[in-house]
């Protein structure tokens, strides 16, 4: 600190040093300037003296000439007029002369007022130079006692900083002694460390050496083990897959057999739009091992669901549609078939019936095997399907593929047959598949329409797609009728979680009268009651021929993995688990062999 203290004062001293200079220089200049003033002055007042002098000479010759004038002037006087003429010549410039020699006298006084104020100009100058002169030696004495002063810091700071450097060289002295004599007492412990360092080196040899073998040997035999136990948790596992697919199978004949409705799940997988609102936890799951068994956890606790079939939440549409391929082959053999999703409103009913255009559901991959099962049996049979399609809303039916939307009734045909018709239902018969794909489209389309015609209600209604394949026998002639539906239904949210009021109270009882007489219809069916209420709703009453006895029947439930939705889903289960108990009798085929029909 104290060498910076110095560093800074040797600064100032240099700084007022170079100001001193500075001024030196300037009073040099100063003094030059005044000197050639002064010389320029005295220049002047030369000349002008001299020019004084020149003057009085000239005045003086002047008033050397004379009395000859006067002399003119007597006898201008006497004698003529010209001489009298020269005389006031003379005297004129007599008068010239003496003008111009007073005019010479006050130029004399000016140039001498002059000359005074320049001696009064050139003393001030003189003053000024002593006062700067005084000023410059008062600065060169502060300065001087400034360098003084600065020099005895300067000396006191190096006394300071040597006694101060001589402790801290003895403090650095004392470390490095107590560090040598560390250092001195350091090896022999190293040596130490080195041994026991090379004995344990040694020991590690020897265990890898002693031991390596045994270890190996150990590694050998539980490898072994492993791959034993794992080849037998393979064949473990073969087996039980086998196992479960022949219980499957034997399920599914005993269902052939007791004609028992078949139940699907479909767990819809959970998708980016569902992860913004609350609930979004998983409760269901399911057991890649067990196709036919799901598990909720409600309240902590789980609970298993048994199935004929459950879909993990990534099935594919075809994997769903692989399910229900047999029921369209009996279709076209002549059996009455209905397949038709339930689940609570957005759990993806539509997804499995309609899909998308770019991954379509069952109900176009449904139409498409039946075209390709027809091209190959038609050496053997021909076939006639007509379509049509109607949507029920507020238990009123609609024609799905006519543009004005008209209500239809359902009444018994009056052919004697006791069959159901729809008067004014448009029914197209269907030559191809790419035919049936438009009429598809009609159907969705006309659905959208009528559903912002009223109020958004798609989601609130039941579509259903009736398909009849009429098939002949080209060699006996006997004929078969095969019907099917593919119904999409309506949310099967409960009444009071809607929160419905007024229109909206009446429209969801209709949906849930519909879906009630479902319930109804199931439960009768399962308990072989004579009377059937397929009359209690429009959607029972159209579906009669297809859930009645002997036909083959397919629900696929859907539900919701997310915790939010655990009320609906297990509400869904349940009625799921109710229809899987439904046995509607071994199916039967409808078939005309000339004099009639028989099952
Ligand atoms: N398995 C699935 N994979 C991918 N997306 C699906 C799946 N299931 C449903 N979705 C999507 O979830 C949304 C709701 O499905 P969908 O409209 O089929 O439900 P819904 O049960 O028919 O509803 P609503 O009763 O209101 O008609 C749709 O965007 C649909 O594409």
């Amino acid at each position: 600190m104290l060498i910076k203290e110095n560093e800074n004062l040797r600064g100032r001293v240099q700084q007022l040093e170079i100001s001193l200079q500075q001024r030196a220089e300037q009073l040099s200049q100063l003094e030059s300037k005044s000197e050639q003033r002064e010389w320029r002055r005295g220049e002047e007042l030369r000349q002008r003296e001299d020019r004084v002098r020149e003057l009085e000479l000239e005045l003086n010759k002047e008033r050397g000439k004379e009395p000859v004038v006067k002399y003119v002037t007597q006898t201008v006087e006497v004698e003529s007029p010209a001489t009298v003429r020269q005389l006031t010549k003379a005297r004129q410039r007599n008068e010239v002369l003496s003008e111009r020699l007073s005019s010479q006298n006050e130029r004399c006084k000016q140039l001498e007022e002059q000359i005074r104020k320049s001696d009064e100009y050139s003393c001030n100058l003189q003053h000024k130079i002593a006062a700067y002169e005084r000023e410059i030696g008062k600065l060169r004495e502060e300065l001087l006692k400034e360098i003084g002063h600065l020099e005895e810091r300067k000396e006191e700071a190096v006394k300071a900083a040597a006694s101060c450097s001589a402790e801290h060289f003895q403090n650095l002295q004392d470390q490095f002694f107590t560090l040598q004599k560390r250092l001195t007492a350091l090896p022999p412990t190293l040596r130490s460390m080195k041994t026991d360092y090379a004995s344990l080196r040694s020991q590690v040899r020897n265990f890898s050496e002693f031991y390596g073998a045994a270890i190996n040997e150990a590694k050998k035999q539980i490898s072994a083990a492993i791959s034993e136990m794992s080849e037998a948790n393979k064949d473990l596992l073969e087996k039980y897959r086998k196992e479960v697919a022949l219980r499957r199978k034997l399920h599914e004949q005993l269902v052939e057999l007791k004609g028992n409705i078949r139940v699907l799940c479909r767990v819809k997988p959970v998708l980016k739009e569902d992860q913004h609102e609350e609930g979004q936890s998983v409760v269901v799951t399911t057991d890649p091992n067990n196709e036919s068994s799901l598990t909720v956890m409600n309240k902590g606790k789980n609970r298993s669901f048994e199935l004929d079939k459950v879909f993990q939440p990534h099935a594919t549409q075809e994997e769903v549609f692989q399910e229900i391929e047999p029921l369209v082959t009996s279709c076209i053999d002549g059996y009455h078939v209905c397949i038709f999703a339930y689940g609570q409103t957005g759990s993806g009913k539509t997804y499995t019936m309609e899909g998308s255009v770019e991954n379509p559901g069952i109900n176009q991959r449904a139409l498409k095997h039946l075209f390709s099962e027809i091209e190959e049996r038609k050496d053997m049979w021909s076939y006639t399907v007509t379509v049509s399609s109607v949507e029920i809303y507020n238990e009123v039916l609609r024609d799905l593929l006519s543009k004005d939307g008209e209500k239809l009734d359902i009444k018994i045909n009056p052919d004697g047959t006791g069959q159901l018709h729809v008067p004014g239902l448009r029914v197209i018969e269907v030559r191809s598949f790419q035919h049936i794909k438009k009429i598809l489209a009609t159907a969705r389309r006309n659905r959208i329409t009528f559903s912002t015609q009223m109020n958004q209600h798609s989601s609130r209604s039941h579509a259903l797609l009736c398909i009849t394949v009429q098939g002949t026998d080209l060699a006996s002639g006997s004929k078969t009728t095969g019907k099917m539906n593919l119904v999409d239904l309506a949310g099967s949210e409960r009444v009071w979680k809607s929160g419905a009021e007024g229109e909206r109270l009446k429209e969801a009882q209709n949906i849930n009268r519909s879906l009630l007489a479902l319930g109804d219809v199931i439960q009768a069916l399962r308990g072989r009651h004579t009377h059937i209420p397929f009359r209690n709703s429009r959607l029972t009453y159209l579906l009669q021929d297809s859930l009645g006895k002997g036909s083959k029947t397919v629900m696929v439930v859907q539900v919701s993995a997310l915790e939010r939705n655990l009320g609906e889903t297990l509400c869904s289960l349940k009625f799921a688990q109710r229809v899987c108990k439904v046995e509607l009798g071994p199916a039967a085929r409808k078939i005309e062999s000339g004099g009639g029909l028989c099952d």
